[in-house]
């Protein structure tokens, strides 16, 4: 099935979608890309797609199976009712903005419309997103595979039933590229603290992440079995966790962590 869609903002997380639909074959020519910045469009004006500063300059005729809306939740509003001829047409909406609930494009696009509310990542823009999705009750099982189609072709899909779970998933899936980022960060400021030069604490951070993150999926043994086949007794690593576990303190912050981005993407909402 080929799937023709219409992205609407075209920044980092359109950019990262964008470039995996791509990767994954989603030809150019079925793709147009809306977004009034120059720079972003050029960006993505790359790939082939076709590129548009405003909606007004959509052709009558156009159509197109699926709008992706990915501009930031403040400005939702605003943006969505000049796409309403497109709705009328039969488009399927999918959202991916922080805390925007299905209801607010309801209320624009009418009751009949069929919303998706998709939670993606930035690892989407090299196929290893993670992207968890939630319908309102128009949404019938020909949506649902279009929006796998999309979703499939960037990372691993999710479904949810109650779209209250999203706020969650966006603490934890959405926003969690970032603490991984920053446990990156502080681990090469720990390696240099210890003595090693920057450029191989660097190469030595990202990769022991990379390779544990890989050996967490690929692996038939829970985590905290893998944790303890790293951990020698009265080793090394037993000393480093005595610390890191101490208190439950990476546990703790990390509760604390997703609970304030879970409760922001309840604000947003
Ligand atoms: N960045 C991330 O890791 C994730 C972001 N999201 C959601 O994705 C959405 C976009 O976030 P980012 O890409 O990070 O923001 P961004 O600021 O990088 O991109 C937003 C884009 O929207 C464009 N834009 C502004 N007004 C527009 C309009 N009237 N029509 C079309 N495009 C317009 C901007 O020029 C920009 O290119 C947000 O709603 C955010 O909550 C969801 C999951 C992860
Ligand atoms: O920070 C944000 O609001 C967006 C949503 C999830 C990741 N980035």
């Amino acid at each position: 099935m080929t799937v023709s869609i219409t992205l609407v903002g075209c920044g980092n997380m359109g950019r990262a979608m964008l470039g995996g639909w791509i990767e994954q074959n989603v030809k150019p020519n079925d793709i147009l890309v809306v977004d009034p910045s120059v720079d972003n469009l050029e960006i993505a004006g790359k790939s082939g797609c076709r590129t548009l500063t405003s909606p007004l300059l959509i052709e009558e005729g156009y159509q197109s199976d699926v709008i992706v809306f990915a501009v930031k939740p403040q400005v939702m509003t605003d943006v969505i009712p000049a796409y309403q001829a497109l709705i009328d047409k039969g488009a399927l909406v999918i959202s991916i903005a922080a805390g925007t609930r299905i209801s607010v494009f309801e209320e624009s696009f009418g009751e009949d419309a069929a919303i998706i509310r998709t939670m993606p990542n930035t690892p989407a823009a090299i196929r290893r997103g993670m992207l968890v999705s939630v319908g309102n009750s128009k949404v019938t099982d020909h949506h649902r595979k279009i929006c796998d189609i999309l979703m499939n072709a960037i990372g691993t899909t999710a479904w949810v039933e109650e779209e209250g779970l999203m706020d969650a998933v966006t603490g934890l899936s959405g926003s969690g590229p970032a603490y991984v980022f920053h446990m990156i960060e502080a681990m090469i400021a720990a390696g240099v603290s210890a003595g090693l030069p920057e450029d191989l604490a660097r190469t030595l951070a990202k990769t022991t992440v990379s390779g544990a993150a890989e050996l967490a999926i690929s692996s038939a043994e829970p985590v905290d079995v893998l944790r303890k086949n790293v951990t020698s007794p009265n080793g090394t690593t037993a000393a480093g966790l005595a610390v890191l576990m101490g208190g439950n303190a990476l546990t703790d912050l990390m509760t604390r962590t997703v609970a304030a981005a879970t409760e922001r993407s309840r604000e947003l909402g």
